[in-house]
């Protein structure tokens, strides 16, 4: 989704960041170009008017401070500006702690039952999310996680929710309640509370448009279960209607937080950027298609890195993490910034890579990768399935120790892997070339691992 905006913003920002200072024409020549790529991204006149006005102020402050990086501090404006346009203080904090910490609060989640209530249009991906989002919290936080529908039109909402639960250890709740919708509600809450839950994420009826009688359900609702979160789910691919729809539902009740779904199609970035200043609250989670995991919490800095092409180490080394699967978080990061994430870590990391949305979706994180076509992707796959042949001939000690790898082994390996030789010296050479960047990323800050990898890929 991001990558109209950042083809834009990236080369505009990268053409006016190398001159050593701006002329007030020239940065009226620049913020007239990003006037015209946020249009055409779908943010709405009077949000963009906003946005661009916001950043004039900031290029004016440098120009009167005066810089020693002129450029460095455009760039950095700019990178502020979209942060400012997601974010609120909730997230100040989120790029430098673990998951577990910011899931808890995010979604504010306190001792005792926690009800989170789900609200939206039809279609949208309310009832999927629900189930992700159910996953996520007792993957993540070890919760006991409940769901259930509130959808009394159509029994098939139910339905859905039961499967999507099927399987995992969240708990689909039918509550026998028939005489409302808003006394179900209630029953439901209690039922969670007697059963001893820590969370109960409640689904609503979506409809085709914002009506009377949705709000007046969506009120009664809300005034009954009181929920701790109120989470607004929207379709990215809305475009400018999404910031309209949003602040309906929250005119109706108040919202706490959005979900951006269909991350993964062509939107242009418009209703990502307006979300926050229209409806007054964060996104907090964004999801990039349909399997149950594609969740991840919304973090702005992060985003903002790669629309501006920085790329976005932190959310790689997280999904690294969470595909390797005998491997925990916390040792799959100390291992890559200790420089012992050996071949055998490695192959563990590749042979995941179809579950983190595949290459493209990986390369659309690293910083200063042009976009690839589907040609360039697929002799990339084989590559790497090459890679794993190499490998997977090695013995456990040529894994853990490459070094030792003479002609002769070499050729042993080729061999076993139906390879050459050269496959095998390259794709050593590329590990020792990680392995050397993961050893200087060790205690650096997220913005210097980024320039680090820039300049490796850049290669
Ligand atoms: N590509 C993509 N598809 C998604 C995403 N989230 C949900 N979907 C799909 O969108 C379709 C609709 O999702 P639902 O969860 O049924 O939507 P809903 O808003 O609950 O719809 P109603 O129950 O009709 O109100 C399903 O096919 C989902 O698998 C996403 O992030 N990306």
């Amino acid at each position: 989704m991001l990558t109209f905006l950042k083809e834009k913003i990236s080369t505009l920002v990268k053409k006016f960041s190398s001159k050593s200072h701006l002329n007030s024409d020239e940065i009226d020549s620049l913020l007239k170009q990003i006037r015209v790529a946020l249009l055409d991204a779908d943010l709405s006149l009077e949000l963009t008017s906003i946005f661009v006005d916001e950043l004039r102020l900031k290029i004016e402050m440098i120009n009167k401070k005066g810089v020693v990086n002129y450029g460095k501090a455009i760039c950095d404006a700019m990178q502020s500006q979209i942060v400012d346009f997601l974010s609120n203080d909730l997230y100040e904090e989120a790029n430098s702690e673990n998951n577990h910490n910011t899931l808890k609060r995010i979604l504010n989640i306190k001792d005792g039952l926690n009800v989170i209530l789900f609200l939206g249009l039809q279609g949208v991906g309310k009832t999927t999310t629900v189930a992700k989002l159910a996953i996520l919290l007792t993957q993540k936080l070890g919760k006991k996680v409940a769901i259930t529908s509130l959808d009394e039109t159509r029994e098939a909402a139910k339905e859905q929710l039961k499967i999507l639960a099927n399987g995992s250890a969240v708990e689909f709740l039918d509550c026998k309640d028939f005489s409302s919708v808003v006394s179900k509600a209630n029953t439901c809450v209690e039922l969670a509370r007697a059963r001893g839950f820590d969370i109960i994420i409640m689904d609503t009826a979506g409809r085709t448009d914002v009506d009377a009688t949705l709000m007046s359900e969506i009120v009664e609702i809300h005034n009954t279960v009181k929920p701790s979160e109120t989470i607004f789910v929207c379709d990215a691919m809305l475009g400018q209607q999404a910031p309209v729809i949003g602040k309906a539902f929250a005119a109706a009740v108040p919202i706490t937080g959005i979900i951006l779904t269909r991350f993964d199609g062509d939107a242009k970035g418009g209703s990502m950027l307006s979300m926050k200043r229209a409806v007054g609250v964060p996104i907090k989670f964004i999801t990039s298609g349909e399997k149950l995991d594609a969740i991840e919490i919304f973090h702005p800095l992060r985003i903002a890195s790669r629309i501006m092409g920085l790329g976005d180490i932190a959310s790689l080394i997280e999904k690294a993490a969470d595909v390797v699967d005998d491997i925990s978080e916390e040792q799959i990061v100390e291992k890559m910034k200790s420089g012992k994430f050996t071949l055998i870590d490695y192959v563990k990391y590749m042979k995941k890579v179809g579950k983190m949305g595949g290459m493209s979706f990986m390369i659309g994180l690293l910083p200063g990768i042009p976009k690839i076509d589907q040609k360039q992707q697929q002799e990339l796959e084989r590559k790497i399935k090459n890679q794993i042949a190499i490998i997977s001939s090695m013995t456990e000690k040529e894994k853990e120790k490459p070094s030792i790898l003479d002609g002769k082994r070499k050729m042993r390996i080729a061999n076993g892997s139906g390879t050459k030789v050269q496959d095998v010296n390259s794709l050593l050479r590329e590990y020792e070339a990680i392995a050397e960047v993961l050893k200087q990323m060790r205690n650096m800050r997220l913005g210097d691992q980024m320039k680090i990898m820039k300049n490796i890929f850049k290669k």
